[in-house]
């Protein structure tokens, strides 16, 4: 970070330096022009004829120094920035803001930091500084016209950069909620195409994306008619101000009248600048509502670690506008290093009490406690590693998918963690292994399931939660999977969901919900023991022609 400050200020000093130079080239070549029409001796134009000839290098040599070391401070405070603001994003994701908005934060709004130093700061040290030496020498020939520039000079560096930055502001803010907006609705009316086609709703999807997308362009209409009035203010100034130091120095110094032009015109960018920044102030104001996480969390190691317990302590929650209670009076224990499902009828609360224990909501009473201390926010990757029902695979090869949940591995534990979920030999005979490159479809769901399981496994969470791990899988698939993953998770404190009951016998304890309330709870043998939904259903689901004996 200090690198970056570092290259910041050269690169302002460097910025000033090419704009002052930038004038003073007018000045100088006005002066040669205006001398050399009196064809004095060559001797009395040496000078000037170098000075011009070394501003024009000396100004591309400064812009380049400004544009590379600037860009190179900003692309390094970008990096850090994104990188924060990525680890932030984990544990939102699919929570609170839809994925395009929080595209669109990634991308753009980060970006927005960018304008700020690049298009506001540097450019605003550099009008500052230049205008001020240049009314500072012009007070010396002629101070009323040194007050008129300044005048100007005020105007188009502080006040139509402010009246574009109030306007970009309040313009900004409805924008980039009708942009958000239109990008979710493309990438969800993309994404949900085949279920808009059965549907039939897609002539509906597509005009809601077109009225999403007016909106847009009026909005943007609007904008671009406030930027040309600004655009226009700009330019006035700068002639009204010339014209009037014309008048009051008499029109005697052609230096004086096109160095005043010429410094007026260093500051008219600053216009687009105020833009710029009303826009930044709006995007920061949108990245700090997410970059709250401080630090980068410590990397996950593989080292193992004592296992903790899961407790809910009483809690009862409903769903804000529900009218009944999701659960009620709950009281459960996952001892550490042990394996709990939770089944029930659809409806009955199983994906409450994962958000619950997720930390994604919090109970209206009782306390859900994690290793003996209560959750009160989002856990944190390093605490919890899920499987879901559709886990994304990334593209890229085997080992980097793997490597998501603990970049520390070495090669050995990958082909441990693959060897636990039963995928070794699946990523053996890829052709090169574990740096296989592979997609969402070359492979299939279980080896996809097997994956994302091993990739949980590896980041060695405090808490493992299984929501229906095995769901959009074929029923043998499902069963190898789930046998697989239930063998794997042994010594983890799990909490799995799930509507499949066979193959729930390996864990060590099951519960079951009804209506919110814990129905029953016990081994496997206890529920088939009992008569009850565990028991009915477990019978239900076996094929009428497996002979297997009850167990
Ligand atoms: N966002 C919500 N707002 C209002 N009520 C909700 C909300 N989410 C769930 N509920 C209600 O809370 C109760 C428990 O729902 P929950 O999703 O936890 O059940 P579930 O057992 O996971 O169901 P399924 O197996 O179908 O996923 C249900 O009565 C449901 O209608």
């Amino acid at each position: 970070m200090v690198a970056a400050v570092v290259r910041l200020v050269v690169a302002a000093l460097a910025g000033v330096a090419c704009e002052a130079a930038g004038v003073g080239l007018t000045g100088a070549a006005v002066w040669l022009v205006c001398r050399a029409a009196r064809q004095p001796p060559l001797s009395a134009l040496v000078v000037a004829v170098v000075l011009v000839r070394g501003l024009a290098v000396g100004r591309g040599g400064f812009r380049y120094a400004e544009r590379i070391l600037g860009h190179d401070a900003v692309l390094r405070t970008m990096a850090t920035i994104r990188g924060r603001f990525f680890d932030a994003l984990i544990p939102r994701a699919g929570g609170e803001y839809r994925r395009g908005d929080l595209l669109g934060r990634l991308v753009s709004d980060v970006e927005c930091v960018q304008d700020l130093l690049l298009r506001v700061a540097l450019p605003t040290v550099a009008a500052i500084s230049v205008g001020g030496i240049a009314v500072a020498w012009l007070a010396t020939l002629a101070p009323a016209a040194a007050l008129t520039l300044a005048a100007g000079l005020l105007i188009t560096t502080l006040l139509l950069p402010t009246a574009a930055a109030l306007s970009a502001h309040r313009a900004d803010a409805p924008l980039a909620a009708a942009r958000a907006d239109l990008t979710a609705r493309a990438i969800d009316l993309v994404e949900g195409m085949e279920d808009l086609l059965v549907h039939g709703s897609e002539a509906l999807a597509a005009q809601r994306e077109q009225t999403a997308a007016t909106a847009v362009a009026r909005l943007e209409r609007r904008r671009a008619a406030t930027r040309a009035a600004l655009a226009c203010g700009a330019v006035l100034t700068q002639l009204a101000t010339c014209a009037v130091v014309a008048w009051q120095t008499h029109a005697a110094s052609a230096v004086v009248l096109l160095g005043s032009l010429a410094v007026m015109e260093v500051t008219l960018p600053l216009r687009l600048g105020g833009e710029r920044l009303g826009s930044a102030l709006n995007a920061l104001t949108r990245v700090r509502a997410i970059l709250r996480t401080p630090t980068r969390p410590a990397p996950p190691t593989t080292a193992p670690k004592p296992p903790v317990s899961l407790r809910f302590r009483g809690v009862g929650y409903t769903h804000p506008g529900a009218d009944r209670p999701a659960l009620v009076d709950i009281d459960l224990e996952v001892p550490a290093g042990t394996r709990v499902a939770i089944v029930g009828p659809s409806g009955s609360g199983k994906s409450t009490l994962l958000a619950l224990a997720l930390g994604l909501t919090h109970p209206d009473h009782g306390h859900v406690e994690l290793g003996g201390a209560n959750i009160t926010a989002p856990l944190r990757p390093r605490l919890v590693s899920g499987l879901p029902q559709d886990p994304a695979v990334f593209a890229g090869t085997v080992r980097a998918n793997l490597e998501l949940g603990n970049h520390q591995a070495d090669t050995p534990d990958l082909w441990h963690a693959l060897t636990r979920v039963g995928a070794h030999d699946w990523v053996r005979d890829l052709p090169n292994g574990l740096d296989t490159p592979i997609t969402d479809s070359t492979i299939s769901g279980g080896e996809r399931q097997r994956l994302a399981l091993a990739t949980a496994l590896l980041a060695t969470p405090d808490l493992l939660v299984l929501d229906e791990p095995v769901e959009s899988l074929d029923p043998t698939t499902a069963d190898a999977v789930l046998t697989d993953t239930l063998n794997a998770t042994r010594h983890h404190t799990t909490l799995l969901v799930s509507h499949r009951l066979r193959g729930l016998e390996q864990v060590d304890r099951i519960v079951v919900l009804q209506a919110g309330r814990i129905a029953q709870s016990g081994t496997h043998h206890d529920l088939l023991a009992t008569p009850g939904h565990y028991r009915d259903h477990y019978l239900a689901e076996l094929d009428p022609h497996d002979s297997r004996p009850l167990t």
